[in-house]
């Protein structure tokens, strides 16, 4: 049962409306007019307003602007292609000729509320995952996260050129997809271009476009990357592997906002915000003279770093939780989720390739599990040496008897983390690390047999 109001001053169609609404099992309410509807009823609490165009006082799109986020219906006897184009452009959803047919009407009817039913239920979704993931697809709430939110938030709505710096799969480009989704500019075009991947000698063309003849093989102009961003974003991925030609170029580009095409005189205008992104160390690259010093000053006006992976601590089952239901998703699998054993071994391992690592990781499990549940031998995480961690050790620990059934690998990980990492770690970031308190730590240190080395 939905709940619908008819403004209608024709007493006869009123009730011939009420009779049918409510026969098909709605509640319905009446008014004669938009100003006796605006002052008896609360019109924002409506699933739907059926108004007749032509009423006393004022027309039936007033009721629009009144309820915001309530479809609206017009109805009207002069159903000419103007009065229902207005009713449309003032926001009505829709619009009924009359006479009208019964089933006609009862059709549209249900079809509109069906269609505000679930624009509302997408509103909620949306309104629920902006506030846990306030940006698009990024999850994580750790300080070091929040600030690349906040820094997105802040300068997203600005033109100002952006500096993406992280390591390889830290989520620039989700950043630039941020930055692009959040700014003014959403409408337009965002272009990924990964320099690193372009061949040098074609990289030029591509980005900035050539004249017919420009070159060999240039049988057509073509514009460039840079021109069809127009209006938009153009990321440029792996920015410091652009070669010294089309540093210039860029440089020009961000000086004038125009761009020449190779083999062009003609300065073009173009309006496209850049946001550039790189693992490298670009200031060395500077000093290295690979880099030009003023391309660097100009990319870098507002400055936005990915951290690392083994920086996010806290971010990681949660994480790893999203990401496992993404992967299960995409392969057309049920649901699984991790043992405990397994989000050990996810916790301690170092993630040299940050997020895409671990995306792989679980994707690859997902691949392999005969059942719902990840197992640590599942995920075969590889350790920086290229080596695949092993399961087992020359010298087995001591092994609890829930961990023996979980194949062992618990305490190894365990054993392993803390011999690697107790150097430079105190007990209260070893025990947030492992995901236990100080007391587990001292507990499980001295079960087995590994006390602590440091003060
Ligand atoms: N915070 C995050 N939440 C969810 N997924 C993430 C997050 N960060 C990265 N990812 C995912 O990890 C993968 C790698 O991210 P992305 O391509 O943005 O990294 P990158 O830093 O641009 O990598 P590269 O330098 O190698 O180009 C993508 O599939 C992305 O969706």
């Amino acid at each position: 049962m939905s709940r619908i109001l008819v403004i209608e001053d024709e007493p006869i169609i009123r009730t011939e409306l009420r009779r049918l609404l409510v026969r098909a099992g709605h509640d319905v309410s009446e008014a004669g007019a938009v100003q006796e509807a605006a002052s008896d009823y609360a019109l924002d609490s409506f699933d739907l307003v059926l108004s007749d165009l032509r009423l006393p006082g004022a027309p039936g799109t007033d009721v629009i602007a009144l309820c915001p986020g309530v479809p609206v219906l017009i109805m009207t006897s002069y159903a000419t292609v103007k009065s229902a184009v207005d009713a449309m452009k003032l926001g009505a959803v829709d619009y009924i000729a009359k006479p009208f047919d019964h089933d006609e009407l009862l059709l549209q009817v249900e079809r509109v509320l069906r269609e505000g039913k679930l624009t509302r239920q997408n509103a909620a979704l949306k309104r629920e995952v902006e506030q846990a993931y306030p940006v698009s697809g990024m999850v994580g709430s750790s300080p070091a996260m929040r600030d690349v939110f906040e820094r997105i938030r802040k300068v997203a709505p600005s033109p100002a050129t952006v500096l993406v710096l992280g390591e390889s799969g830290t989520g620039k480009e989700l950043v630039a997809r941020a930055l692009h989704a959040q700014s003014p500019r959403a409408d337009g075009p965002l272009v990924s271009v990964n320099c690193a991947a372009i061949p040098e000698g074609l990289l030029e063309s591509e980005l900035f476009g050539h004249e017919k003849g420009a070159f060999t093989g240039a049988l057509t102009a073509h514009a460039g990357l840079v021109e069809a961003s127009h209006g938009g974003t153009l990321f440029l991925d792996e920015v410091g592997e652009l070669p010294a030609a089309a540093q210039a170029r860029l440089l020009r580009m961000l000086q004038d906002g125009e761009v020449r095409r190779v083999g062009s005189t003609r300065p073009r205008k173009v309006d496209v915000r850049i946001v550039a992104a790189t693992h490298r160390d670009l200031p060395r690259r500077v000093q290295e003279g690979v880099f030009r010093q003023d391309l660097y000053f100009r990319l870098r006006v507002v400055e936005i770093r990915t951290p690392p992976l083994r920086e996010r601590g806290e971010d990681l089952p949660v994480l790893a939780k999203y990401l496992l239901e993404k992967a299960c998703r995409k392969l057309g699998r049920a649901p699984a989720t991790l043992s405990p054993e397994a989000l050990l071994a996810l916790t301690v391992h170092p993630w040299p390739g940050n997020v895409r690592e671990l995306e792989n990781a679980l994707e690859r499990a997902v691949i392999l599990a005969d059942g719902p549940v990840i197992t640590p031998d599942l995920l075969a995480l590889e350790l920086p040496g290229g080596e695949p961690r092993p399961l087992t050790t020359d010298a087995p620990a001591p092994v609890e008897p829930e961990a023996e059934e979980a194949g062992g690998s618990m305490e190894e990980y365990f054993r392993r983390f803390v011999l690697e990492h107790q150097e430079h770690m105190g007990e209260t970031e070893l025990a947030k690390r492992l995901g236990i308190s100080r007391k587990a730590l001292w507990e499980k240190r001295q079960k087995l047999g590994l006390p602590r080395t440091r003060a």
